[in-house]
């Protein structure tokens, strides 16, 4: 790239960086009692978390159940989320790519969102050098930039922090969805000096207190769904250095997560939602189960015990 390219290449880096930062709300698929996707509480979750506070919405997440959709159901799901965001101004990311790079980079080209979100590829297991070529071939095809979903616990594939240095320099790769597991070597090297122009976002809820204490720029988390408010108030305090409200607000919100992820997510979160009336079913599709009802009522009560904590 020549100088002029690259200095406008930095400066979108940086605008896109910006944008990114903040607490995106991966949005659940609600379905109605005879299976089919809810639409109207779908749009009613996207609304509700835009309107306390979220910086954006992640169509597709995990949390979406996106492998049980068919495509239309997607699409759907993509242009409810899509039209909430436009709305208001909000981010959309939207996720997308599979563990085969030639058809990841044509399920891209259709993308249009502020950002896709692509996990590492699952079940191959191709080496660090791999996985950094996958994202090269892919963001050379995307027409939108991407976030690389980092999660070794469901991909089989761990990433180093090196490696994530090396992702941040492909241009197109605007940042990462970081879960981990954990706070481990790799997550406070990458941190203790953060690439330019680059997200970290942490996508494990228990831990994403302890990530944006430690300077992450934001987080992609089911568990806001609930308190959307306080964990906006969570990213905005640590950002503002209110450490002593940011310990306080982290410790609670952390304690609500390990709740709502008693069982594989989001079946418990489904629970919750559905207890609360915000969905018509807690129904969740194979080969996921639906929670056991003391999870959903441990997760119940979790969440009406933070009220106190987290008003102002
Ligand atoms: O929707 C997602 O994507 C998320 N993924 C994480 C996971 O897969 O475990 C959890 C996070 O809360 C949202």
């Amino acid at each position: 790239m020549h100088k002029r390219e690259l200095d406008l290449h930095w400066r979108l880096r940086q605008a896109e960086t910006m944008r990114l930062a903040g607490i995106h709300v991966p949005l659940i698929t609600p379905f109605a009692p005879d299976g089919s996707v809810a639409a109207d509480a779908l749009e009613a979750l996207a609304h509700s978390a835009l309107d306390k506070g979220a910086a954006g919405l992640v169509a597709l997440g995990t949390t979406g159940e996106p492998s049980a959709l068919d495509d239309d159901e997607r699409r759907r799901v993509v242009e409810i989320c899509a039209s909430a965001c436009r709305e208001r101004g909000a981010t959309l990311i939207v996720g997308a790519g599979t563990n085969n790079t030639r058809s990841s980079a044509d399920s891209l080209r259709s993308v249009r969102a502020d950002a896709a979100l692509v996990a590492v590829p699952h079940f191959v297991r191709p080496s660090e050098a791999g996985v950094l070529a996958h994202f090269r071939a892919l963001a050379a095809e995307s027409p939108v930039p991407l976030i690389v979903y980092n999660i070794p616990y469901r991909t089989g594939q761990s990433v180093s922090a090196a490696t994530l240095r090396g992702l941040a320099e492909i241009p197109g790769v605007v940042g990462v969805k970081h879960a981990v597991g954990g706070i481990d070597q790799d997550t406070v090297e990458l941190l203790a000096a953060p690439p330019h122009d680059f997200a970290v976002l942490c996508g494990d809820d228990v831990f994403a207190p302890a990530v944006l204490a430690l300077g992450g720029h934001g987080a992609i988390l089911a568990s806001a769904h609930l308190h959307t408010a306080a964990f906006v108030d969570l990213a905005t305090a640590w950002r503002n250095g209110d450490v002593e409200r940011a310990r306080g607000l982290g410790n609670a919100l952390a304690a609500l997560s390990k709740t709502l992820f008693a069982e594989p997510s989001p079946t418990v979160l489904k629970g919750v939602l559905h207890a609360q009336g915000h969905i018509p079913t807690p129904d969740v599709r194979l080969p996921l189960l639906p929670a056991s009802a003391a999870s959903v009522a441990d997760a119940v009560n979790a969440t009406q015990a933070l009220t106190p904590v987290t008003a102002r």
